[in-house]
Protein backbone atom coordinates (compact mmCIF):
# COMPACT_ATOMS: atom_id res chain seq x y z
CA UNK A 1 0.00 0.00 0.00
CA UNK A 2 1.83 3.29 -0.82
CA UNK A 3 1.81 5.78 1.69
CA UNK A 4 0.24 8.55 -0.44
CA UNK A 5 -3.14 6.40 -0.32
CA UNK A 6 -2.87 5.56 3.36
CA UNK A 7 -2.73 9.78 3.59
CA UNK A 8 -6.01 10.05 1.93
CA UNK A 9 -7.70 7.58 3.72
CA UNK A 10 -6.78 7.10 7.12
CA UNK A 11 -7.38 4.27 9.19
CA UNK A 12 -8.32 5.41 12.37
CA UNK A 13 -10.99 2.63 14.09
CA UNK A 14 -14.36 4.29 15.59
CA UNK A 15 -14.68 3.73 18.98
CA UNK A 16 -15.31 0.00 18.57
CA UNK A 17 -13.10 -0.54 21.99
CA UNK A 18 -14.74 2.32 23.78
CA UNK A 19 -14.88 0.97 27.91
CA UNK A 20 -17.55 -1.50 28.71
CA UNK A 21 -20.59 1.42 29.53
CA UNK A 22 -23.48 1.63 32.07
CA UNK A 23 -25.64 2.66 29.30
CA UNK A 24 -26.20 2.44 25.79
CA UNK A 25 -28.73 2.61 22.93
CA UNK A 26 -28.86 0.13 20.17
CA UNK A 27 -30.38 2.50 17.15
CA UNK A 28 -31.53 0.37 14.13
CA UNK A 29 -32.76 3.03 11.21
CA UNK A 30 -33.87 1.79 7.77
CA UNK A 31 -33.15 4.81 4.80
CA UNK A 32 -36.06 6.32 2.69
CA UNK A 33 -35.70 5.48 -1.17
CA UNK A 34 -34.45 8.39 -3.20
CA UNK A 35 -31.94 10.66 -3.77
CA UNK A 36 -32.57 13.56 -0.75
CA UNK A 37 -32.82 11.05 1.73
CA UNK A 38 -29.41 9.35 0.48
CA UNK A 39 -28.39 12.73 0.76
CA UNK A 40 -29.45 13.30 3.98
CA UNK A 41 -28.02 10.37 5.50
CA UNK A 42 -24.70 11.35 3.88
CA UNK A 43 -24.62 14.41 5.58
CA UNK A 44 -25.43 13.20 9.02
CA UNK A 45 -23.60 9.85 8.82
CA UNK A 46 -20.12 11.39 7.85
CA UNK A 47 -20.33 14.63 10.29
CA UNK A 48 -21.49 12.30 13.51
CA UNK A 49 -18.49 13.83 15.15
CA UNK A 50 -19.67 17.03 15.66
CA UNK A 51 -23.09 15.81 17.09
CA UNK A 52 -21.20 13.67 19.33
CA UNK A 53 -18.64 16.65 20.20
CA UNK A 54 -21.82 18.50 20.92
CA UNK A 55 -23.05 16.58 23.68
CA UNK A 56 -20.30 14.77 25.07
CA UNK A 57 -18.28 17.87 25.61
CA UNK A 58 -20.81 19.43 28.41
CA UNK A 59 -19.26 16.37 30.67
CA UNK A 60 -16.08 14.74 29.12
CA UNK A 61 -16.17 12.12 32.30
CA UNK A 62 -18.64 10.14 31.41
CA UNK A 63 -16.99 9.09 27.71
CA UNK A 64 -20.07 9.23 25.25
CA UNK A 65 -19.46 7.58 22.24
CA UNK A 66 -21.24 6.38 18.81
CA UNK A 67 -20.32 3.97 16.28
CA UNK A 68 -21.97 4.10 13.29
CA UNK A 69 -22.48 0.62 10.93
CA UNK A 70 -23.85 0.39 7.43
CA UNK A 71 -25.60 -2.70 6.10
CA UNK A 72 -25.24 -4.04 2.95
CA UNK A 73 -28.04 -2.30 1.00
CA UNK A 74 -27.50 0.89 2.27
CA UNK A 75 -23.89 0.24 0.99
CA UNK A 76 -23.92 -0.37 -1.96
CA UNK A 77 -26.26 3.20 -2.56
CA UNK A 78 -23.72 5.28 -0.65
CA UNK A 79 -20.44 3.79 -2.20
CA UNK A 80 -21.15 2.13 -5.39
CA UNK A 81 -18.80 -0.61 -6.76
CA UNK A 82 -16.50 -1.72 -4.15
CA UNK A 83 -17.15 -3.30 -0.73
CA UNK A 84 -15.88 -4.61 2.13
CA UNK A 85 -14.86 -8.32 1.76
CA UNK A 86 -17.06 -10.12 3.77
CA UNK A 87 -20.26 -7.53 3.56
CA UNK A 88 -23.03 -8.93 3.52
CA UNK A 89 -27.19 -8.89 4.72
CA UNK A 90 -27.75 -11.16 8.08
CA UNK A 91 -28.88 -14.39 6.94
CA UNK A 92 -32.07 -16.11 8.35
CA UNK A 93 -30.22 -19.04 10.27
CA UNK A 94 -32.67 -22.10 10.31
CA UNK A 95 -31.85 -25.33 13.18
CA UNK A 96 -34.25 -27.78 13.87
CA UNK A 97 -36.10 -25.90 17.01
CA UNK A 98 -34.71 -22.42 16.74
CA UNK A 99 -34.63 -19.98 13.87
CA UNK A 100 -32.10 -16.48 14.27
CA UNK A 101 -34.47 -14.08 11.96
CA UNK A 102 -32.83 -11.47 9.53
CA UNK A 103 -34.88 -8.51 10.49
CA UNK A 104 -34.74 -4.86 8.45
CA UNK A 105 -32.04 -2.12 9.05
CA UNK A 106 -29.66 -0.28 7.28
CA UNK A 107 -27.97 1.71 10.10
CA UNK A 108 -27.15 1.09 13.21
CA UNK A 109 -26.01 3.73 15.71
CA UNK A 110 -24.52 2.21 18.95
CA UNK A 111 -24.38 4.78 21.92
CA UNK A 112 -22.44 4.05 24.68
CA UNK A 113 -22.09 6.47 28.47
CA UNK A 114 -21.90 6.91 31.67
CA UNK A 115 -24.87 8.42 31.82
CA UNK A 116 -28.43 7.82 30.13
CA UNK A 117 -29.22 11.46 29.81
CA UNK A 118 -26.18 11.81 27.06
CA UNK A 119 -27.06 8.92 25.58
CA UNK A 120 -31.02 9.98 25.35
CA UNK A 121 -29.67 13.40 23.90
CA UNK A 122 -27.61 12.07 21.53
CA UNK A 123 -30.10 9.47 19.53
CA UNK A 124 -32.54 12.68 19.76
CA UNK A 125 -30.12 14.84 17.94
CA UNK A 126 -29.37 12.35 15.52
CA UNK A 127 -32.84 11.18 14.65
CA UNK A 128 -34.09 14.96 14.33
CA UNK A 129 -30.95 15.55 11.45
CA UNK A 130 -32.14 12.44 9.60
CA UNK A 131 -35.44 12.97 9.30
CA UNK A 132 -37.61 11.22 7.60
CA UNK A 133 -34.64 10.25 5.60
CA UNK A 134 -35.17 7.12 8.21
CA UNK A 135 -37.48 4.73 9.30
CA UNK A 136 -36.63 3.50 12.94
CA UNK A 137 -36.91 -0.40 12.97
CA UNK A 138 -35.61 -0.89 16.43
CA UNK A 139 -34.38 1.25 19.60
CA UNK A 140 -32.78 -0.60 23.02
CA UNK A 141 -31.91 1.00 25.56
CA UNK A 142 -29.47 -1.56 27.36
CA UNK A 143 -28.04 -0.62 31.44
CA UNK A 144 -25.25 -2.41 33.66
CA UNK A 145 -26.86 -5.11 35.47
CA UNK A 146 -25.11 -5.50 39.05
CA UNK A 147 -21.52 -6.59 38.25
CA UNK A 148 -21.49 -6.81 34.45
CA UNK A 149 -24.54 -9.47 34.46
CA UNK A 150 -26.70 -10.43 32.24
CA UNK A 151 -30.78 -10.84 33.18
CA UNK A 152 -29.86 -14.82 33.47
CA UNK A 153 -27.69 -13.97 36.35
CA UNK A 154 -24.36 -14.59 34.82
CA UNK A 155 -21.30 -12.41 34.67
CA UNK A 156 -21.06 -11.33 30.80
CA UNK A 157 -18.08 -10.30 28.72
CA UNK A 158 -15.53 -11.88 30.75
CA UNK A 159 -13.98 -14.38 27.98
CA UNK A 160 -13.18 -10.61 25.47
CA UNK A 161 -10.15 -10.14 23.83
CA UNK A 162 -8.36 -6.95 25.27
CA UNK A 163 -5.38 -4.94 23.98
CA UNK A 164 -3.06 -6.24 20.64
CA UNK A 165 -5.37 -9.47 20.69
CA UNK A 166 -8.48 -6.93 20.73
CA UNK A 167 -7.24 -4.85 17.86
CA UNK A 168 -6.68 -8.02 15.75
CA UNK A 169 -9.86 -9.69 16.65
CA UNK A 170 -12.10 -6.83 16.41
CA UNK A 171 -10.66 -4.52 13.49
CA UNK A 172 -10.04 -5.50 10.23
CA UNK A 173 -5.93 -5.02 9.16
CA UNK A 174 -4.56 -6.00 6.36
CA UNK A 175 -6.79 -9.24 4.81
CA UNK A 176 -9.09 -6.15 3.09
CA UNK A 177 -6.29 -3.25 3.27
CA UNK A 178 -8.86 -1.09 1.64
CA UNK A 179 -11.28 -1.18 4.34
CA UNK A 180 -8.44 -1.11 7.28
CA UNK A 181 -9.75 0.25 10.18
CA UNK A 182 -13.03 -1.10 10.03
CA UNK A 183 -14.88 -4.08 11.58
CA UNK A 184 -18.03 -6.03 11.21
CA UNK A 185 -20.99 -5.62 13.87
CA UNK A 186 -23.59 -8.01 14.12
CA UNK A 187 -26.33 -7.42 16.68
CA UNK A 188 -29.28 -9.78 18.04
CA UNK A 189 -31.64 -8.67 20.80
CA UNK A 190 -32.95 -11.63 22.31
CA UNK A 191 -35.75 -11.50 24.79
CA UNK A 192 -35.64 -14.39 27.82
CA UNK A 193 -38.01 -16.36 29.30
CA UNK A 194 -36.95 -15.28 33.05
CA UNK A 195 -39.57 -17.88 34.78
CA UNK A 196 -38.48 -20.88 32.55
CA UNK A 197 -34.69 -20.05 33.61
CA UNK A 198 -35.95 -19.79 37.26
CA UNK A 199 -36.97 -23.41 36.74
CA UNK A 200 -33.70 -24.58 36.48
CA UNK A 201 -31.23 -25.36 39.33
CA UNK A 202 -27.88 -23.25 39.07
CA UNK A 203 -26.14 -26.53 38.15
CA UNK A 204 -28.24 -26.78 34.94
CA UNK A 205 -27.50 -23.07 34.45
CA UNK A 206 -23.71 -23.43 34.95
CA UNK A 207 -24.01 -26.32 32.45
CA UNK A 208 -25.73 -24.50 29.77
CA UNK A 209 -23.04 -21.08 30.24
CA UNK A 210 -20.23 -23.22 30.69
CA UNK A 211 -19.34 -20.81 33.84
CA UNK A 212 -20.20 -20.74 37.78
CA UNK A 213 -22.85 -18.78 38.44
CA UNK A 214 -21.31 -16.56 41.59
CA UNK A 215 -18.01 -16.99 40.96
CA UNK A 216 -18.07 -16.82 37.12
CA UNK A 217 -14.89 -19.51 37.06
CA UNK A 218 -15.22 -21.41 33.54
CA UNK A 219 -15.99 -24.91 33.97
CA UNK A 220 -13.76 -27.92 31.70
CA UNK A 221 -15.37 -28.56 28.56
CA UNK A 222 -17.82 -31.22 28.18
CA UNK A 223 -16.96 -34.56 26.01
CA UNK A 224 -20.42 -35.32 25.41
CA UNK A 225 -22.48 -34.16 22.24
CA UNK A 226 -24.33 -31.00 24.02
CA UNK A 227 -21.93 -28.12 24.39
CA UNK A 228 -22.36 -25.41 27.10
CA UNK A 229 -22.68 -22.00 25.36
CA UNK A 230 -18.84 -20.96 25.57
CA UNK A 231 -17.85 -24.01 24.03
CA UNK A 232 -20.26 -23.45 21.22
CA UNK A 233 -18.73 -19.99 20.91
CA UNK A 234 -15.27 -20.79 20.71
CA UNK A 235 -13.50 -21.33 17.61
CA UNK A 236 -10.19 -22.32 16.05
CA UNK A 237 -8.72 -21.47 13.10
CA UNK A 238 -6.81 -24.64 10.95
CA UNK A 239 -3.64 -24.26 13.32
CA UNK A 240 -6.19 -24.52 16.27
CA UNK A 241 -5.85 -20.90 17.12
CA UNK A 242 -8.36 -19.03 19.06
CA UNK A 243 -10.18 -16.63 16.93
CA UNK A 244 -12.01 -14.08 18.88
CA UNK A 245 -14.86 -11.29 18.83
CA UNK A 246 -15.15 -8.22 20.83
CA UNK A 247 -18.70 -8.38 22.84
CA UNK A 248 -20.48 -5.46 24.30
CA UNK A 249 -23.97 -7.32 25.61
CA UNK A 250 -26.40 -5.43 27.64
CA UNK A 251 -29.59 -5.93 29.62
CA UNK A 252 -32.64 -4.08 28.36
CA UNK A 253 -36.27 -4.58 29.60
CA UNK A 254 -39.37 -2.90 31.21
CA UNK A 255 -40.84 -5.57 33.54
CA UNK A 256 -44.33 -3.62 33.08
CA UNK A 257 -44.01 -5.05 29.74
CA UNK A 258 -42.59 -8.28 30.50
CA UNK A 259 -40.20 -8.13 27.59
CA UNK A 260 -36.74 -8.30 28.99
CA UNK A 261 -33.65 -9.79 27.29
CA UNK A 262 -29.95 -9.42 26.71
CA UNK A 263 -29.00 -7.25 23.70
CA UNK A 264 -26.00 -8.82 21.82
CA UNK A 265 -23.56 -7.39 19.65
CA UNK A 266 -20.36 -8.22 18.58
CA UNK A 267 -17.73 -6.74 16.97
CA UNK A 268 -15.05 -8.48 14.59
CA UNK A 269 -12.22 -8.46 11.81
CA UNK A 270 -13.69 -10.92 10.55
CA UNK A 271 -17.69 -11.63 9.93
CA UNK A 272 -17.33 -15.25 9.44
CA UNK A 273 -16.24 -16.15 12.77
CA UNK A 274 -19.05 -14.29 14.32
CA UNK A 275 -21.33 -16.18 12.23
CA UNK A 276 -20.22 -19.24 12.99
CA UNK A 277 -20.61 -18.69 16.30
CA UNK A 278 -24.34 -18.31 15.60
CA UNK A 279 -24.45 -21.42 13.35
CA UNK A 280 -23.25 -23.42 15.90
CA UNK A 281 -25.57 -21.91 18.93
CA UNK A 282 -28.59 -22.33 16.31
CA UNK A 283 -27.96 -25.43 14.11
CA UNK A 284 -26.05 -27.48 16.83
CA UNK A 285 -22.33 -28.78 17.12
CA UNK A 286 -22.83 -31.47 15.82
CA UNK A 287 -26.26 -30.64 14.21
CA UNK A 288 -28.94 -31.01 16.23
CA UNK A 289 -27.56 -30.44 19.39
CA UNK A 290 -28.19 -26.50 19.60
CA UNK A 291 -27.08 -23.87 22.01
CA UNK A 292 -29.95 -24.35 25.59
CA UNK A 293 -29.67 -20.95 26.03
CA UNK A 294 -32.05 -20.99 23.24
CA UNK A 295 -34.67 -22.41 25.11
CA UNK A 296 -34.98 -19.21 27.20
CA UNK A 297 -34.05 -16.59 24.77
CA UNK A 298 -35.95 -15.85 21.62
CA UNK A 299 -33.74 -13.82 18.99
CA UNK A 300 -35.92 -10.90 17.68
CA UNK A 301 -33.98 -9.47 15.75
CA UNK A 302 -30.51 -10.14 13.63
CA UNK A 303 -28.63 -7.56 11.46
CA UNK A 304 -25.12 -7.01 9.78
CA UNK A 305 -23.81 -3.91 9.66
CA UNK A 306 -20.02 -2.77 8.63
CA UNK A 307 -18.20 0.07 10.88
CA UNK A 308 -15.80 1.91 8.68
CA UNK A 309 -13.08 3.62 9.80
CA UNK A 310 -13.22 7.20 10.51
CA UNK A 311 -11.31 8.19 7.83
CA UNK A 312 -14.11 6.11 5.06
CA UNK A 313 -16.83 7.20 7.73
CA UNK A 314 -15.80 10.79 6.73
CA UNK A 315 -15.09 10.57 3.18
CA UNK A 316 -18.66 9.55 2.83
CA UNK A 317 -19.61 13.06 1.88
CA UNK A 318 -17.66 12.85 -1.28
CA UNK A 319 -18.31 9.60 -2.56
CA UNK A 320 -16.45 9.48 -5.99
CA UNK A 321 -13.29 10.61 -4.25
CA UNK A 322 -13.83 7.94 -1.84
CA UNK A 323 -14.83 5.13 -4.20
CA UNK A 324 -11.75 6.39 -6.18
CA UNK A 325 -9.49 6.30 -3.18
CA UNK A 326 -10.59 2.90 -1.95
CA UNK A 327 -10.24 1.49 -5.65
CA UNK A 328 -6.75 2.40 -5.47
CA UNK A 329 -5.76 0.92 -2.20
CA UNK A 330 -7.49 -2.75 -3.23
CA UNK A 331 -5.61 -2.55 -6.24
CA UNK A 332 -2.11 -1.94 -4.46
CA UNK A 333 -3.10 -4.65 -2.40
CA UNK A 334 -3.72 -6.96 -5.05
CA UNK A 335 -0.63 -6.26 -7.39
CA UNK A 336 1.51 -6.95 -3.83
CA UNK A 337 -0.12 -9.89 -3.28
CA UNK A 338 0.67 -13.20 -4.71
CA UNK A 339 -3.37 -14.49 -4.99
CA UNK A 340 -5.17 -10.85 -5.81
CA UNK A 341 -8.26 -9.92 -4.00
CA UNK A 342 -11.10 -8.99 -5.99
CA UNK A 343 -11.70 -5.83 -7.32
CA UNK A 344 -15.50 -5.15 -7.69
CA UNK A 345 -17.49 -5.69 -4.54
CA UNK A 346 -15.27 -8.25 -2.92
CA UNK A 347 -17.32 -11.65 -4.06
CA UNK A 348 -14.17 -13.44 -5.58
CA UNK A 349 -11.99 -12.86 -2.81
CA UNK A 350 -14.50 -14.22 -0.17
CA UNK A 351 -12.87 -17.60 1.67
CA UNK A 352 -9.76 -17.27 0.11
CA UNK A 353 -7.93 -19.42 2.45
CA UNK A 354 -6.10 -16.96 4.31
CA UNK A 355 -6.94 -17.58 7.38
CA UNK A 356 -8.13 -21.28 6.38
CA UNK A 357 -11.57 -20.10 6.29
CA UNK A 358 -13.14 -22.17 3.31
CA UNK A 359 -11.99 -24.98 5.18
CA UNK A 360 -14.04 -23.63 8.04
CA UNK A 361 -16.90 -22.40 6.20
CA UNK A 362 -17.53 -25.88 4.37
CA UNK A 363 -17.61 -27.20 7.61
CA UNK A 364 -20.61 -25.68 9.23
CA UNK A 365 -22.72 -27.19 7.54
CA UNK A 366 -25.31 -24.48 7.54
CA UNK A 367 -28.67 -24.31 6.74
CA UNK A 368 -28.78 -20.59 6.02
CA UNK A 369 -30.54 -18.57 3.96
CA UNK A 370 -30.47 -14.95 3.11
CA UNK A 371 -33.44 -12.59 2.45
CA UNK A 372 -33.93 -10.18 0.18
CA UNK A 373 -30.32 -9.46 -0.34
C1 LIG B 1 -28.97 -14.73 24.79
C2 LIG B 1 -27.89 -14.12 24.41
C3 LIG B 1 -26.56 -14.36 25.06
C4 LIG B 1 -26.25 -14.41 26.38
C5 LIG B 1 -27.16 -14.19 27.58
C6 LIG B 1 -24.83 -14.70 26.46
C7 LIG B 1 -24.13 -14.86 27.65
C8 LIG B 1 -22.82 -15.28 27.74
C9 LIG B 1 -22.11 -15.56 28.97
C10 LIG B 1 -22.71 -15.42 30.37
C11 LIG B 1 -20.85 -15.94 28.65
C12 LIG B 1 -19.73 -16.38 29.62
C13 LIG B 1 -18.88 -15.25 30.06
C14 LIG B 1 -18.10 -14.55 29.00
O1 LIG B 1 -17.04 -14.99 28.59
O2 LIG B 1 -18.59 -13.54 28.51
C15 LIG B 1 -20.75 -15.88 27.22
C16 LIG B 1 -19.62 -16.18 26.51
C17 LIG B 1 -19.49 -16.01 25.16
N1 LIG B 1 -20.50 -15.70 24.27
FE1 LIG B 1 -22.42 -15.34 24.73
N2 LIG B 1 -24.33 -14.82 25.21
C18 LIG B 1 -25.35 -14.63 24.31
C19 LIG B 1 -25.29 -14.68 22.93
C20 LIG B 1 -24.12 -14.84 22.24
C21 LIG B 1 -24.02 -14.81 20.81
C22 LIG B 1 -25.19 -14.60 19.84
C23 LIG B 1 -22.69 -14.99 20.52
C24 LIG B 1 -21.98 -15.03 19.18
C25 LIG B 1 -22.48 -14.71 18.03
C26 LIG B 1 -21.98 -15.14 21.76
C27 LIG B 1 -20.62 -15.30 21.86
C28 LIG B 1 -19.95 -15.58 23.03
C29 LIG B 1 -18.52 -15.81 23.11
C30 LIG B 1 -17.51 -15.72 21.97
C31 LIG B 1 -18.23 -16.10 24.44
C32 LIG B 1 -16.85 -16.42 25.04
C33 LIG B 1 -16.53 -17.88 24.85
C34 LIG B 1 -15.18 -18.22 25.47
O3 LIG B 1 -15.14 -18.54 26.67
O4 LIG B 1 -14.19 -18.11 24.75
N3 LIG B 1 -22.88 -15.06 22.77
N4 LIG B 1 -21.96 -15.49 26.69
Amino acid sequence: MSSEHRDRVPIDAQSVDAPLSRFAVFLVVSAAEGDDALATVREVVSGVDDLLKTVGFRDLGSHLSCVVGIGRRLWDRLVPGIRPVELEVFPTVRGDVHTAPSTPGDLLFHIRAERVDLCFELERLILDALGSAVRVEDETQGFRYFDVRDLLGFVDGTANPIGDELQASAIIGDDDPAFAGGSYVVVQKYVHDLPEWGSLTVEEQETVIGRTKLENIELDDSVENQKAHKTLTTINDDNGDELDILRDNMPFGTPGSGEMGTYFIGYSARLWVTMKMIDNMFIGDPPGFYDKILDVSRAATGGTFFVPSNGVLHGLDDPDALVESLRALREDASSDAPSPMGDDAGEESKGDGTLGIGSLRESTGRATETEGT
